[in-house]
């Protein structure tokens, strides 16, 4: 076991689905994998291992915010040997041309966390990438399933709640797709130690528009994502 996940060596698959929200997680297993089995319940931060298309996956929440998704990230990888690691979030549009329920796959993620300055001794500004490998067979997978499904930058946030909704106008204005909370983390662990992450979204809110999904649909509805996280995490 390790501190934050109750699970032994060989119960975790190789290839991870990271939702945020832990009852996603459930959601997700209990939807789609076969024979889903529950391997932690430490904090209430669900993790279940099942079969997909016949391939071991395993689906674990990550909860809110960089740290806490740098503390799964670091156990799932260090502890149980994670090579693969698929986030599947929700997040807020930035740009008019986006709409609730449109699927997102995030290239790179600025950041405003502190986290990677530190990393760094505030010397550079490090720009965490998704793996190519993963990027580019999730926008194959979209295209053959007939699901249309944006590319881009992404900005991973400590705030959700924020006082300067100005600067969302900026990234906009330079190409900043969406909002989330943890995905330059994610992206600069599994780089940090050699293994894949890529992270996928769903628009659960406009941040323009202000239109917004409730917290069930987030939990229970963002299907087309999960179907393309399942499928590019087994290719
Ligand atoms: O829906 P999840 O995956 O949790 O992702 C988004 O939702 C949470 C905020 O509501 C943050 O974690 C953000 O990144
Ligand atoms: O981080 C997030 C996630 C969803 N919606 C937002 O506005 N921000």
């Amino acid at each position: 076991m390790s501190i934050h996940i109750g699970a032994e060596p060989g119960d975790i698959a190789e290839r991870v689905l990271m939702p945020g929200d832990p009852l996603r997680a459930k959601w997700i297993a209990e939807t789609y994998l076969d024979d889903a089995k529950c391997y932690t319940q430490v904090r209430g931060m669900l993790g279940y291992t099942g079969r997909w298309q016949g391939v071991e996956v395993s689906v674990q929440g990550s909860g809110m915010g960089m740290p806490s998704a740098s503390i799964y990230t670091h156990e799932l990888i260090n502890d149980y040997g994670v090579k693969t690691l698929i986030r599947v979030g929700s997040c807020g549009a930035l740009t008019e041309d986006l709409q609730l329920r449109d699927v997102i796959a995030a290239s790179g993620a600025s950041t405003d966390s502190y986290m990677n300055r530190a990393r760094f001794d505030g010397l550079i500004d490090y720009a965490p990438v998704a793996d190519f490998s993963l990027l580019r067979n999730a926008v194959d997978i979209a295209e053959r399933r007939g699901i249309s499904m944006r590319v881009g930058p992404i900005l991973a946030a400590d705030a959700f709640y924020t006082d300067r909704p100005d600067l969302f106008d900026t990234l906009a204005d330079y190409g900043v797709l969406a909002v989330e909370m943890e995905s330059a983390a994610l992206y600069t662990i599994a780089m940090r130690f050699k293994a894949r992450a890529l992270t996928l979204l769903t628009v659960s809110d406009h941040i323009k528009t202000g239109e917004k999904t409730t917290s069930q649909e987030r939990e229970q509805t963002f299907g087309q994502m999960v179907e393309i996280a399942l499928d590019t995490a087994i290719a």
